[in-house]
């Protein structure tokens, strides 16, 4: 195992809401084969409990998550995708494989059972631990986006041969859903907006909601090719040492769904400084399409799926960010993806394929 170079502070540093003792991590340890020295709470991520575990044998560290939000099977589930993925070359820490674990305990039958462990009633998985820190927007150049188109496009090659990925939460029901949530917080037929949400908020969600109609009206008659895809890749998921991608994590959102929304939230979450970036959006398509070349299904997908994907993050930065307390934790600002969305309507479909050159 690596050893760590560098502590890492995160802005979204949350609580260890699960405690975990010397004791029960050489007890975790031991049904995966590791002797373990000392266990450390790491301010890191904003949804489960991490930590580091030095490995007795002096080979480092391993990363022990404890998973505050899912289930036992969905933490498998989730675990034999890291497996499949990171079998098939796409750089993402592999889990580590219990020592008692069957061969069978790998496949979609058992969902994963030979990765997950459990501690205080929740799943735990173990990964070896990746040196390296996420890039700020300042710090993102072309070569940055060309790397993370890649690495993007070989999470939707060898994806594709995932069997068991679910559909996404974030689908145009999914996101109508949260905006009536938000209309009408009693789930009453009422389209008049909820009179708590803050005016600014109220406006955006009206604006949104007619948005979310056009998209609907503007669709097309078929969903398109479907990969597996993780459909959260932001800076904060991409891990960098000496210029390269070291590993891409978290996939708690990802799904079944279109390689082209995908590519869009990348370009979305990666290209926009100020404004869109132009060199950076090429490379970005430069370094996807050199990977995997985009169908023409999916090239002529790219405007309807980065119009979804804009509203996406709009939604879900004000159900997840701006109504809930400030002040305890991170905060994502809706208004940019708003913002991201009128200069993609700007664009249009022609200037947003020009922009990626594909
Ligand atoms: N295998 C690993 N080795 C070393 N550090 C890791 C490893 N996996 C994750 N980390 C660190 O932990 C942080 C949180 O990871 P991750 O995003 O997967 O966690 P999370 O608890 O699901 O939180 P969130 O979803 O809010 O980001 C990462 O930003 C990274 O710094
Ligand atoms: N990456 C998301 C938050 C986690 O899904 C955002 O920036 O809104």
């Amino acid at each position: 195992m690596e050893a760590a170079r560098e502590t890492r502070l995160p802005c979204a540093a949350m609580a260890i809401l699960t405690p975990l003792s010397l004791a029960d991590a050489r007890r975790i340890g031991a049904l995966y084969g590791l002797e373990i020295a000392d266990v450390r709470g790491l301010l890191a991520g904003s949804v489960n409990s991490n930590f580091a575990l030095t490995l007795a044998d002096g080979r480092g560290q391993v990363f022990l998550r404890v998973y505050e939000e899912q289930q036992l099977g969905a933490a498998s589930r989730e675990a034999r995708m890291l497996e499949h993925l990171a079998a098939g070359g796409v750089a993402t820490p592999q889990p580590l494989r219990r020592r008692d674990a069957a061969p069978s305990d790998t496949d979609a039958a058992s969902d994963g059972a030979a990765f997950v462990a459990e501690h205080a009633g929740k799943p735990v998985a173990l990964f070896p631990w990746v040196g390296g820190a996420s890039l700020c927007q300042a710090r993102v150049t072309p070569d940055a986006t060309r790397r993370v188109g890649a690495a993007l496009a070989r999470v939707h090659l060898v994806g594709a041969s995932f069997e068991g990925a679910n559909a996404s939460r974030f689908d145009l029901d999914g996101l109508d859903q949260r905006l009536r949530g938000l209309r009408s917080p009693a789930g009453a037929r009422s389209t008049a907006p909820a009179p708590a949400l803050p005016p600014d908020v109220a406006a955006a969600v009206d604006e949104l909601t007619g948005r979310l109609e056009r998209i609907r009206a503007a669709a097309p008659r078929t969903p398109g090719p479907q990969t597996l895809i993780h459909g959260d890749l932001f800076r904060d998921n991409v891990l960098w040492e000496a210029g390269e991608i070291s590993a891409l994590l978290d996939f708690e959102s990802a799904s079944r769904g279109s390689a082209a929304f995908d590519l869009a939230v990348t370009m979305l979450a990666w290209c926009f400084g100020d404004d869109l970036d132009p060199d950076l959006v090429s490379a970005l398509a430069a370094g996807y399409t050199a990977v995997r070349p985009l169908s023409t299904e999916e090239r002529d997908r790219l405007f309807h799926e980065s119009v979804i994907a804009a509203l996406r993050f709009s939604i879900t930065r004000i159900t997840d960010f701006e109504l809930r307390p400030k002040g305890s934790g991170v905060y994502k600002d809706f208004r940019r993806f708003l913002a991201r969305q009128r200069t993609l309507e700007r664009l249009g479909p022609e200037g947003l394929l020009a922009l990626l050159g594909v």
